[in-house]
């Protein structure tokens, strides 16, 4: 694989608080990578070490080979941050034109005006006075001034309208295909299914799940069996995982929930078994409950 990001056992502690928990990972040339987590996960963390804005404190991290503060590094690569800070009385044409000239080999000036969504009127008005929405897709163009190869966005789309969002996501796509490598944080399982070819999972400063969207799709969601439970819900939760067919078991709006890799094969026992159930139903597992779930899952392992 020609890697462009090689987090090696990386591990971030603030005082004894451990952000980011012995997480590898390569990073392909090309690809779209989505690091997908709940609140305090970890990703911006994970960012910043990859930014060279923050230093692991322990393992290493190197970007096109070299450390992420390296000179060649921070010329081939873009960042958006959550917080787009623009300079005061500047126009918003001058910004562009003036990041750009940082740069030896800018990106095209009208792909960036055309990356800000802004009318022609906007382009000319002091970027304080954008909204904050606007200021985000300035921000999204000042990050490709230098036409970068590897690009980061944290929490991109937070703040855009549904128009804003999907031009910023074609333009995305567009500069991947150009064989540009693009990270970017979110919240949303669905944004990182529907954007990323590849979704590394955090949780509580661990990576729990790497992979295709489909991959972890497949290794997350599970088709669900659910019944209602006659007599005894702790004495039957307790028969259920003794059952080989059975993974696991919870409780949801009164409803026992088993989760199996073989539907036909967990009812069988069931049934066979004898357990006492009724109003038995099989439902496809929704991603969302299965992100959850995982994540979850974790916070209790830790
Ligand atoms: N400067 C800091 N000092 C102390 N603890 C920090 C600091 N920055 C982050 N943390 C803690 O590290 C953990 C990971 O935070 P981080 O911001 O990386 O998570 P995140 O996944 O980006 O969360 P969010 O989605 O809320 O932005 C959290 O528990 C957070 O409180």
């Amino acid at each position: 694989m020609d890697s462009v990001i090689e987090m090696n056992e990386v591990s971030k502690l603030y005082k004894d608080k451990k952000a980011v928990d012995n997480i590898s990972f390569n990073i392909a040339k090309g690809s779209i990578t989505a690091i997908l987590g709940p609140n305090g996960a970890g990703k911006t963390t994970a960012l910043g070490m990859l930014l060279g804005l923050l230093e692991p404190t322990e393992g290493s991290v190197k970007i096109f080979g070299q450390h992420p503060k390296e000179k060649m590094v921070r010329e081939k690569t873009g960042a958006m941050l959550q917080e787009v800070s623009v300079m005061d009385r500047l126009k918003v044409r001058e910004i562009i034109a003036l990041i750009r000239s940082y740069y030896p080999q800018p990106m095209d000036m009208e792909f960036l005006i055309k990356a800000t969504g802004l009318a022609p009127a906007d382009l000319n008005r002091y970027a304080e006075k954008l909204s904050g929405g606007q200021k985000r897709s300035l921000g999204f163009a000042l990050a490709l001034a230098g036409d970068p190869e590897l690009i980061f966005f944290d929490e991109p789309t937070v703040g855009l309208d549904i128009t804003s969002r999907r031009r910023f996501w074609d333009t995305v796509r567009g500069l991947a295909e150009q064989g540009k490598t693009i990270v970017f944080t979110t919240h949303y399982l669905q944004e990182a299914e529907d954007i990323a070819d590849r979704i590394l999972l955090f949780s509580k400063g661990h990576l729990v799940a790497d992979g295709s969207p489909d991959e972890i799709k497949s290794r997350i969601v599970k088709r669900s069996l659910s019944f209602l439970p006659v007599g005894d819900r702790s004495v039957l939760r307790k028969s259920l995982l003794e059952l080989t067919a059975i993974e696991d078991c919870y409780e949801k709006e009164g409803r026992i929930h088993v989760t199996t890799d073989d539907t036909d094969e967990a009812l069988r026992a069931i049934f066979i078994t004898g357990l006492p159930v009724k109003d038995v139903r099989i439902d496809q597992g929704r991603l969302d409950d299965a992100f959850e779930q995982l994540t979850m899952n974790q916070e209790e392992a830790v």
